[in-house]
C-alpha cells in the first residue's frame, strides 16, 4: 500500500488542489519554497501591488497637468518593500500554516525528485530525506527565469551578484538606484520597466527583437512601444554583449554594460528579464515514462494527464500558456479529474486571455491580425478609439485627440461565421474591457447585434467596446 492517495508537488497552483472535498484522502503536499508559489510569492501579485505603487507616483507627478498642486518627491523604497513583501509574506505563511494543520495533509518541505514510479524522495529543507509513494501523483513545479549567457555574467556570480536581478529577487531590492537596465521587453522587463521609471528611476531597456511585447498584435505592439520609448531609453534590436563590475569592482558602484549598437551604460541595477522555463528539470523524470517537449513542459493530454500511470501535470509545468488563470482552470480540471476518474473533463485552451499590467495596459485574445490575414479568409476588422468615446477624450492630454493617444479597441471577426477571433485593447482598464469579448468568443456569440442588443451605460469607457462593436457590424454589413 502506498504512504499516500495522493502527493501534490508544487504549492502554486497544486496548493487549491485538496479542498474539502478531498478530506479523506491522505494527502502530502511538497514544495521546496514559500506557499503560494511564483504568483503569490514573486509574481503577479506583489507585481501587481508594485504597479498599483507606481501608478501613484505617476498621478501624484501628473496633477499639476491638471490644475492640481500635487508632486511626486520620490519613494521610501524600503517603506513601499517591506508593506508589499510584508503582507506577500504573511499571506505564503498562512497558507502553509492552513495546510498542515489539516488532519489529512503532511506538508514536507523540500525539493523532490523521482526515484520510482509513482515515488518521489524530497531533500528536506530541514535536513536528511524523506521517501514518498502515491497512488496518484499531480506535478505543478512551476517554471523560473532563464538567465541569458552573457559573457562576463558568470565571472560576476549571475544572478547571485548583488546588482544582478530577475524577477526572483528584484522586488526585494536593498534600495532603489539611480539607474537601472532591463534585458527584455516581454511581460516582466515592461511591466517593470513601467513601475521602476514612474519611481523615478532612470530606465534603460534592451531588447532584441523590433519592438517591445513582440508576441501581441502588431499595431499594439508598436503604440506600447512608442509610449514607452517616450518616457524612457528604449534600446530595440539590441543585445547585452558583455557585463563586468564598474569602479573599482568592488560591486558598489554597480555595473559597466556593453551593448551591440557600440555604447556602453553604467547602471546599479541589471534585470533580466528573459523569459523562464519549466521546473520540469529539477524532478529526476528520466526513465519514469513522464515525457517532456522541447521546450521542457511535461507532456499532457486534453485531462492534464501525463505519460506515466496516475501522474497529472499542470501551470508552468506542462503549459504552452504559463499564465495564473490558465494554472487555476488547469487545477480544477486536474480536481475534478481525481475526484470523478470516470467522469473526466478537458482542459479549454480555446481562447486565453493575457493583460500587460503596465501603463498603457494592453489585452488581447485569439489571433493577432497578422496571424487573422493568414488564418482566415475573409476577416472584418473593427476598432475605435478610446478618444472617439466621453469618457476615453475625458481622460486625455488636451492636446491629443483620438487616434494621437494610441488607445484603442481593434476586433476582429471571420465573415464566414460572424464570430470574434480575435481582440486587442491598449488603453486603460483594457484588462477589465475585454471580458465581454472573451465571453462572446467563449459561448460562441455572433458580434452582429452584439453591441445594439444591451445598453452601454454612459459615460464609461465600457462605450469603446460599443464602438469598435457597432463598427464591426458596419464592415460585416458592408
Ligand atoms: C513577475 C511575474 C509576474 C507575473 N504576472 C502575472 C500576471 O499578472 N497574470 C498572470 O496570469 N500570470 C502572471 N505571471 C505568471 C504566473 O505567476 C505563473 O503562470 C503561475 O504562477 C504559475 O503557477 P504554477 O502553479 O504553475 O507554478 P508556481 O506558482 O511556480 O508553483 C510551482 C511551485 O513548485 C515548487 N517546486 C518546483 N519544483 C519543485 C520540486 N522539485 N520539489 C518541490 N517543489 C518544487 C516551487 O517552489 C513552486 O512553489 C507572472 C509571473 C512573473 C514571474
Ligand atoms: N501580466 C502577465 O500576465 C505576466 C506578467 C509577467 C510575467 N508573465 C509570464 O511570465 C512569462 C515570462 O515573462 P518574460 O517577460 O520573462 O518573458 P517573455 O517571453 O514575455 O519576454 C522575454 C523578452 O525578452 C527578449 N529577449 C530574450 N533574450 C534576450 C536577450 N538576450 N537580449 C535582449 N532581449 C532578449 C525576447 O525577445 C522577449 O521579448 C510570460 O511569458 C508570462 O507567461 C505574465
Amino acid at each position: 500500500m502506498s504512504d499516500y492517495d495522493l502527493v501534490i508537488v508544487g504549492a502554486g497552483s497544486g496548493n487549491m488542489i485538496a479542498d474539502h472535498r478531498f478530506d479523506d484522502w491522505r494527502i502530502a503536499i511538497v514544495d521546496a519554497g514559500p506557499f503560494g508559489g511564483t504568483c503569490l510569492n514573486r509574481g503577479c501579485i506583489p507585481s501587481k501591488m508594485y504597479a498599483h505603487t507606481g501608478e501613484v507616483a505617476a498621478t501624484a507627478a501628473d496633477g499639476p497637468r491638471l490644475g492640481v498642486r500635487t508632486s511626486y518627491d520620490g519613494a521610501d523604497w524600503p517603506a513601499i518593500r517591506d508593506r508589499i513583501m510584508g503582507r506577500i509574506d504573511e499571506n505564503a505563511a498562512g497558507g502553509r500554516d492552513g495546510q498542515a494543520k489539516r488532519d489529512n495533509i503532511d506538508v514536507v518541505v523540500g525539493e523532490a525528485r523521482f526515484t520510482g514510479p509513482r515515488t518521489l524522495t524530497v531533500d528536506l529543507e530541514a535536513g536528511g530525506e524523506r521517501t514518498l509513494t502515491a497512488d496518484r501523483v499531480v506535478l505543478a513545479t512551476g517554471s523560473r527565469p532563464v538567465v541569458p549567457p552573457i559573457d562576463g555574467l558568470e565571472e560576476l556570480g549571475g544572478a547571485d551578484h548583488g546588482c544582478v536581478h530577475t524577477s526572483d529577487s528584484i522586488m526585494r531590492l536593498d534600495a532603489l538606484p539611480q539607474r537601472m537596465a532591463v534585458v527584455g521587453g516581454g511581460y516582466v522587463g515592461s511591466e517593470f520597466a513601467d513601475v521602476f521609471h514612474s519611481l523615478g528611476v532612470e530606465v534603460l531597456q534592451v531588447e532584441s527583437a523590433e519592438r517591445l511585447l513582440s508576441t501581441q498584435d502588431r499595431e499594439v505592439a508598436d503604440l506600447f512601444t512608442a509610449s514607452a520609448a517616450e518616457r524612457w531609453d528604449v534600446r530595440l534590436g539590441t543585445q547585452l554583449t558583455r557585463v563586468e563590475a564598474a569602479g573599482d569592482g568592488a560591486g558598489g558602484d554597480g555595473l559597466r554594460l556593453h551593448l551591440d549598437d557600440g555604447s556602453t551604460e553604467t547602471v546599479g541595477v541589471l534585470l533580466l528579464a528573459t523569459g523562464r522555463r519549466p521546473n520540469s528539470d529539477r524532478l529526476d523524470l528520466d526513465g519514469t515514462g513522464i515525457d517532456v517537449d522541447d521546450a521542457g513542459r511535461i507532456v499532457v493530454d486534453a485531462h492534464q494527464r501525463a505519460t506515466a500511470d496516475g501522474v497529472w501535470a499542470l501551470g508552468d509545468a506542462s503549459s504552452p500558456f504559463p499564465l495564473k488563470h490558465v494554472a487555476n482552470h488547469e487545477a480544477r480540471v486536474v480536481q475534478h479529474n481525481l475526484l470523478h476518474p470516470d467522469a473526466p473533463v478537458e482542459t479549454d485552451h480555446r481562447f486565453v486571455p493575457q493583460a500587460v499590467f503596465a501603463s498603457p495596459q494592453v489585452a488581447a485574445a485569439g489571433l493577432t491580425e497578422e496571424q487573422a490575414r493568414e488564418e482566415v479568409a475573409d476577416l472584418v476588422v473593427g476598432r475605435a478609439e478610446y478618444g472617439a468615446t466621453a469618457h476615453g477624450w475625458a481622460l486625455e492630454e488636451d492636446d491629443r485627440h483620438g487616434e494621437a493617444t494610441g488607445h484603442v479597441v481593434k476586433l476582429l471577426a471571420d465573415r464566414a461565421t460572424g464570430l470574434l477571433v480575435g481582440a486587442h485593447l491598449i488603453g486603460p482598464q483594457a484588462s477589465v474591457l475585454i471580458q465581454p469579448l472573451l465571453q462572446a468568443m467563449a459561448l460562441g456569440t455572433p458580434v452582429a447585434g452584439l453591441a445594439r442588443a444591451q445598453y452601454w451605460i454612459h459615460p464609461a469607457l465600457t462605450e469603446v467596446l460599443e464602438g469598435a462593436l457597432l463598427d464591426l457590424d458596419e464592415q460585416l454589413a458592408g
